[in-house]
């Protein structure tokens, strides 16, 4: 049987001056061992030449299109170059940093759109470079939504690992705005998004969800906190009468020993902290982010720029690894179902 042909992972390249380039460079190296599917950055060559010179790591770098980049992966990190220059150092990023993480994730998108690579894997940016250079989104997950469509659909962040999955109802707000933002309506919808993809992208048939208080014990029936009697429980009365298995409120504190990870797939927690925590402590080699309710697959390392160790060769790829492996599979399992839809 002939396997239909299905282009490369796009990687953009993030943040020029933070672990990105270092990270990208190791996991090409670690191409066979860890079986990684062919990728390519999207971003300056380069730059990329550069990093791999100074930490004295052997990979050849190929400019290369999106169509030629798995040929090449076998003996060259291909890259398809995405025009601004990168000439920021290690851990100092400076003002060309700003242009070339936002050119690689445009190309990157773009590429994804035009069918010319399977999925996105997106390398760190430094938020602060990008807000002092005009750029008006909390981080990748509201801009990709914005450059999938419009309306934009409703991102939803899912950081995943194999001892727990997690989702933020809030996610890049200052901790003081929570409880406004905090509604029945975006409970409901990101429990909703949250089920659907894991059922379409990642095949759990009928995904359990934990749904976590906001307040201390979820609020103990009112007396810490009316936002668990308010909004978390109807929207869990609402999702279980979509046939949506969620449960809640529950507290988060003790949601995340090993006896209470068994017992649901997903936990929704109301703000970032709350519940990407948890997760970076117990995986953060292992964990990737992931973006659900976008109409193609984009996944993430777990960490950022890591400017502190940019350049030193400490960065460990595992994450982006995982990232690049999930996204394979995600994509590979929405090319599967799309194609069993097509009419015979
Ligand atoms: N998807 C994205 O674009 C993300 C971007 N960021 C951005 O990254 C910047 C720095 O964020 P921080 O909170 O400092 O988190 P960070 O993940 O960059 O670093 C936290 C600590 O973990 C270490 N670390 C991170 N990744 C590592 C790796 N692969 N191997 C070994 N050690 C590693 C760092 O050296 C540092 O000590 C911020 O601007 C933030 O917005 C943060 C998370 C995700
Ligand atoms: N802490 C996770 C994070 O900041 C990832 O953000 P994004 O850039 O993937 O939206």
């Amino acid at each position: 049987m002939t396997r239909a042909f299905s282009p490369a992972l796009a990687l953009s390249a993030g943040e020029p001056a933070g672990i990105g380039p270092d990270v990208a460079l190791a996991a090409w190296l670690r191409r066979e061992e860890h079986q990684l599917p062919p990728f390519f950055i999207t971003g300056d060559a380069e730059l990329l030449r550069a990093r791999a010179a100074h930490l004295g790591l052997a990979v050849p770098v190929v400019a290369c299109t999106p169509e030629d980049a798995a040929a090449h992966f076998a003996t060259a990190l291909p890259v398809v170059p995405t025009g601004p220059a990168a000439t920021a150092a290690p851990g100092r990023p400076d003002a060309s940093s700003a242009p070339a993480a936002r050119a690689a994730i445009d190309t990157a998108v773009g590429l994804v759109q035009a069918g010319r690579a399977a999925a996105i894997v997106t390398n760190p940016i430094s938020k602060a470079v990008l807000y002092a250079a005009g750029f008006s989104f909390p981080g990748h997950t509201e801009y990709l939504a914005h450059l999938s469509g419009d309306p934009a659909p409703r991102p939803v962040m899912m950081i995943w690992s194999p001892e727990l999955a997690v989702v933020p109802a809030t996610i890049h707000v200052p901790l003081a705005e929570v409880p406004h933002l905090f509604s029945r309506e975006l409970l409901v919808e990101t429990a909703r998004i949250t089920a659907r993809d894991l059922t379409r992208r990642f095949g759990i048939a009928a995904p359990r969800l934990a749904i976590c208080g906001l307040n201390p014990h979820a609020g103990e029936e009112g007396t810490l906190g009316l936002e668990d009697e308010i909004v978390t429980r109807p929207a869990v009365e609402a999702l279980r009468q979509e046939g949506i298995d969620a449960r809640g409120p529950l507290p988060a504190d003790t949601l995340f020993h090993a006896a209470a990870r068994k017992t649901y797939d997903v936990a929704i927690g109301a703000y970032h902290d709350q519940v990407l925590a948890p997760v970076k402590a117990l995986a953060f080699d292992r964990a990737v982010n992931v973006t659900l309710g976008l109409p193609f697959v984009r996944t993430s390392p777990d960490h950022g720029t890591a400017f502190d160790i940019a350049g030193t060769g400490r960065a460990d790829p595992s994450s982006l690894i995982e990232a690049l492996r999930l996204a394979r599979r995600l994509a590979d399992r929405d090319r599967a179902a799309s194609a069993a839809r097509l009419p015979a």
